[in-house]
């Protein structure tokens, strides 16, 4: 029997008022994730990804539709505690810029009340958790840090209160492709080890397909579809197919001039 899943959501809908009209930014949304599941959203600029996000840790609500994690729905739980159960990475890292590195992702256990020696203790070992050096990155301020050192404890701060889920919305956008490959596989490999529920934002139909279990692909606040990336990857649906055109064309291309490392 398959376990029961961890976040579902049940014709989710959103909308939201404008000069020009109401916009429906989530659309009759309909989606199980199971517990360890790593899914990825894709989809393209106001498609509703980044609103879907925030309905799930209560920032908006909905207008129709039920969202529940482990059975519970979310509208009985208080907004800032499940926050707190929730870790959440943005795309630039949201960092506090006049927080040294330490206070900022010893934020949520303070707000908690751990006591300071717990929190300094908890905040190295996420340091080697997310690979950053303790004694050198412990007291440095944010500007202080590359964009992919401060990613790396935007993860640290999330995972904080020892979170199941994760929410990620587009956190690896900003980084240059090399630093933004390896952070990619670094979080999944956290993912693996700390049994985490992940949904991740990404733009890069690419990185979704590497990283994911899953993927979900979303136009004009609908779900157009949701499946492994070998299904997405070969999914007769047009809009979905159309999205599949470019790394299709890199791949094609790389192994034209990378001759040998296909998979032959
Ligand atoms: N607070 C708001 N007020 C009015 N409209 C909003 C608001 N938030 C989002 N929208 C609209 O809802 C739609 C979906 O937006 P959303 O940010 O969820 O898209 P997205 O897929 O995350 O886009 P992007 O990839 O550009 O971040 C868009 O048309 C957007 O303009």
């Amino acid at each position: 029997m398959q376990p029961p899943p961890l976040i579902t959501y049940a014709n989710v809908r959103k909308c939201f008022p404008t000069p020009a009209g109401a916009v429906v930014a989530v659309d009759d949304v309909s989606l199980e994730i199971a517990e360890g599941e790593f899914l990825a959203i894709v989809g393209g600029s106001g498609s509703g990804k980044t609103t879907l996000l925030r309905l799930t840790n209560r920032l908006i609500e909905p207008d129709g539709g039920t969202i529940r994690i482990a059975g519970e729905d979310i509208s009985r739980i208080d907004p800032v505690g499940l926050r707190r159960r929730i870790g959440t990475v943005f795309q630039n890292g949201a960092l506090f810029p006049h927080m040294t590195i330490a206070a900022n992702i010893g934020i949520t256990p303070r707000l908690l009340g751990t006591p300071p020696g717990e929190i300094a203790t908890r905040v190295d070992e996420l340091l080697d958790l997310v690979q950053l050096d303790r004694t050198e990155h412990r007291d440095r301020l944010p500007h202080e840090l590359s964009g992919g050192q401060r990613q790396r404890v935007g993860v640290a701060r999330a995972l904080a209160a020892a979170p199941h889920i994760v929410l990620m919305d587009e956190p690896f956008g900003a980084l240059d492709p090399l630093t933004r490959d390896a952070l990619g596989g670094d979080y999944r490999a956290l993912h693996d080890k700390l049994a985490l529920t992940t949904i991740m934002i990404t733009h890069d139909i690419t990185e979704a397909l590497l990283l994911a279990d899953r993927i979900a692909v979303m136009r004009g606040g609908r779900l157009v579809e949701a499946g492994p990336p070998a299904a997405v990857a070969t999914s007769q649906e047009p809009y979905v197919a159309e999205l599949m055109t470019t790394p299709r064309r890199q791949a094609a291309r790389l192994a034209a001039l990378l001759p040998g490392s296909g998979t032959a």
